[in-house]
């Protein structure tokens, strides 16, 4: 290495902590490291930005971010997350990427509307922002699967949205990667936190055991998105799964899944003998007989005796078809009628409505956590002028709105 030329690099190179602001502001963290709200310091750009800070001591760690950075930067698509800059500190090995910032995600999104409707508060919502979402994540995988890449993790956690601002209410799918391991890390898995793997949106295939990842996984995964859009709840609700007992076939997820589409006939999908773990299905006690009376038509009747606006059930068949090669395109999906009749989808999936959903929370790390107490201790073992209120301040979650220290 050309240490001379390395020593005047890092001269000139300014580090992205003196470039931005972001202590404090913990937005996100995973497996990979963290992921912040940053601000820069110089100018007067007050676009907010995501840094995601990786880790990259570890073999894994560095061939995630190298993953990342390879394919994003080959990646150019208004629904996509863009990688706006990469930082390589030698000092502390650390990578930060430099993302635009979304301040929404489906996740959230629907969490919301779920607490309004158990609380029976109205929330108003604009009559075409479900077809626009969908629109823009079709749109975004269109692309993606345009450059032969799958995401193969699509759900509501990886659907962001950006907030007020030139963007206000645009789809940016993202891969948040809190449980994505990459070859098997040096640490067993039992030491690493469970991390849980929801299976809610995983394709039969996949259940089946199915080793090729193909596009139609991510379209699967889309008709189970937009059911939890139009009803607010997941629509192949089966227990969560730690990522150590990762053995494709799930019981639960199949059972929820023929309990809603029925069992699958030989013509229904000819290919599911082919399945590696097809046999288990018998082993198991599946027989079709006990989901004869199961369709999308009936499920979709008892959720909406009445219909609904936004919901094309010709679609959302399309999307939940058993048979991976006879499953619905992306390009095919943004060709269907449904995006032709009005409300049309719009690039503002909030255009007509306020945008009622609050910013992201600040994560605080455990020991500022520590650090705090022991500072709340110093002050009330030390004779205060006036006596500091016995009273504890309720512990509370650190918002943008309340970020400044009580007074
Ligand atoms: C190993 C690996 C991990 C992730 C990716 N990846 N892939 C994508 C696609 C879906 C656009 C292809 C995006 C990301 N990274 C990412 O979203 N990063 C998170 C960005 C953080 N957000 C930015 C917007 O504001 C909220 C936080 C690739 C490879």
């Amino acid at each position: 290495m050309d240490f001379e030329f390395r020593a005047q690099q890092d001269q000139v190179r300014r580090s992205v902590e003196d470039l931005f602001d972001f202590q404090g502001r913990m937005i996100g963290r995973g497996t990979y490291g963290k992921v912040f709200k940053a601000k820069r310091k110089e100018g007067n750009d007050s676009t907010d930005y995501a840094l995601k800070q990786i880790d990259a001591t570890g073999q894994s760690m560095s061939n995630s971010a190298i993953r990342e950075i390879a394919l994003l930067r080959e990646l150019n698509h208004t629904n996509l997350i863009n990688l706006q800059r990469v930082f390589l500190s030698h000092v502390d090995r650390r990578v930060s990427l430099l993302f635009d910032f979304a301040e929404h995600d489906l996740w959230h999104i629907i969490k919301y509307h779920r607490a309004a409707k158990a609380s029976k508060k109205i929330v108003n919502c604009a009559p075409g922002m479900i077809k626009s979402i969908l629109y823009q994540i079709l749109a975004g995988i269109h692309y993606l699967h345009a450059n032969w890449v799958l995401h193969r993790d699509l759900k509501p956690a990886n659907i962001l949205l950006m907030g007020d601002g030139a963007e206000r209410g645009r789809v940016k799918i993202g891969d948040m990667g809190f449980a994505r391991l990459f070859t098997a890390p040096l640490v067993p898995l039992s030491k690493i936190d469970p991390v849980v793997v929801t299976l809610w949106y995983r394709s039969p295939e996949l259940l089946l055991g199915s080793h090729h990842h193909t596009k139609a996984i991510d379209l699967w995964a889309i008709g189970c998105i937009l059911y939890e859009l139009l009803t607010l709840e997941p629509l192949f609700h089966c227990k969560q799964d730690d990522i150590k007992a990762s053995s494709p076939f799930n019981r639960d997820a199949l059972e929820k899944i023929f309990q809603v589409l029925g069992y699958p006939s030989d013509n229904d999908w000819p290919g599911i003998k082919q399945m590696p773990d097809h046999p288990r299905l018998s082993k198991e006690g599946f027989r079709a007989i006990h989901y004869g009376h199961c369709s999308i038509e009936q499920w979709m009747k008892k959720v909406f005796p009445n219909g609904h606006p936004s919901f094309s059930l010709d679609l959302m068949k399309r999307f939940l078809t058993f048979d991976p090669n006879k499953r619905i395109t992306a390009e095919q999906a943004l060709n269907d009628p449904f995006f032709k009749q009005t409300p049309l989808p719009h690039h503002d999936a909030f255009y007509g409505m306020e945008i009622p959903y609050g910013k992201r929370e600040f994560i605080i790390e455990e020991e500022d956590q520590q650090q705090q107490q022991q500072q709340q201790q110093q002050q009330q073992q030390q004779p205060a002028v006036q006596p500091a209120p016995l009273i504890e301040e309720p512990s509370i979650q650190v918002t943008q709105e309340n970020c400044q220290a009580p007074a």
